[in-house]
């Protein structure tokens, strides 16, 4: 069994809805077990971090960037990166915020350098982008176009029942490549 764990952080449910379609995905897949952790409540659960086999980081986008209780398991996580204990461990992200853009882009490279500096592998979303043609709709995979990871997009004035669902598919795809990624790692 390969172990996918996801640690992610939501203020108000929309980036935890994305965070049950990522871990949907990656339970789609046979041969692989999923564990989702919030990023407040990592403190009773580095083991499970250190015996994962990937692990896919999730915030918000807040100001930019990853939302302050995100970048504080980010920050405590350096604990971890003194004896490099995620080396070499598969890693993914994605993130959600109101805009369009919404700067989304700063978020999940901040992702992708904290699991650099963990000596993580990244994977990327593997899809091309949606949504960038006469012929697109909103309703395509990966519709906001990332590459780096998943992105979604949540009305401000609208709870995280009204999510996009090609957004919450294309959070899905990310979870299945992760655990597809880690399989063929055996
Ligand atoms: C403090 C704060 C800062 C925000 N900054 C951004 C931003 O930089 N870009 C953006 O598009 N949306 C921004 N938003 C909107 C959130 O990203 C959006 O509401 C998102 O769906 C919240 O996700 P959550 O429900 O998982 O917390 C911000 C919201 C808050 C509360």
């Amino acid at each position: 069994m390969k172990k996918i764990a996801i640690v992610y952080h939501s203020g108000y449910g929309h980036t935890a809805r994305q965070a049950e379609h990522v871990a949907k995905g990656a339970a789609s897949i046979d041969g692989v077990r999923v564990q989702s952790i919030g990023a407040d409540a990592v403190d009773a659960h580095w083991d499970d971090l250190a015996a994962a086999d990937a692990i896919i980081f999730g915030a918000p986008t807040y100001m930019g960037s990853v939302s302050a209780p995100f970048k504080s398991f980010m920050d405590a996580s350096s604990k971890v990166w003194f004896g490099q204990g995620w080396k070499d461990k598969l890693a993914a992200g994605f993130t959600n915020s109101a805009s369009q853009s919404g700067d989304k882009l700063s978020a999940l490279m901040q992702l992708s350098v904290f699991a650099a500096q963990h000596g993580m592998t990244w994977v990327n979303l593997g899809l091309l982008p949606g949504n960038n043609n006469s012929k697109g709709s909103v309703e395509d995979l990966n519709r906001l176009g990332g590459f780096v990871g998943a992105m979604a997009q949540s009305n401000a004035d609208e709870g995280a029942e009204a999510m996009q669902l090609s957004d919450l598919r294309t959070a899905e795809h990310l979870g299945a490549r992760v655990a597809q990624l880690a399989l063929r790692l055996q």
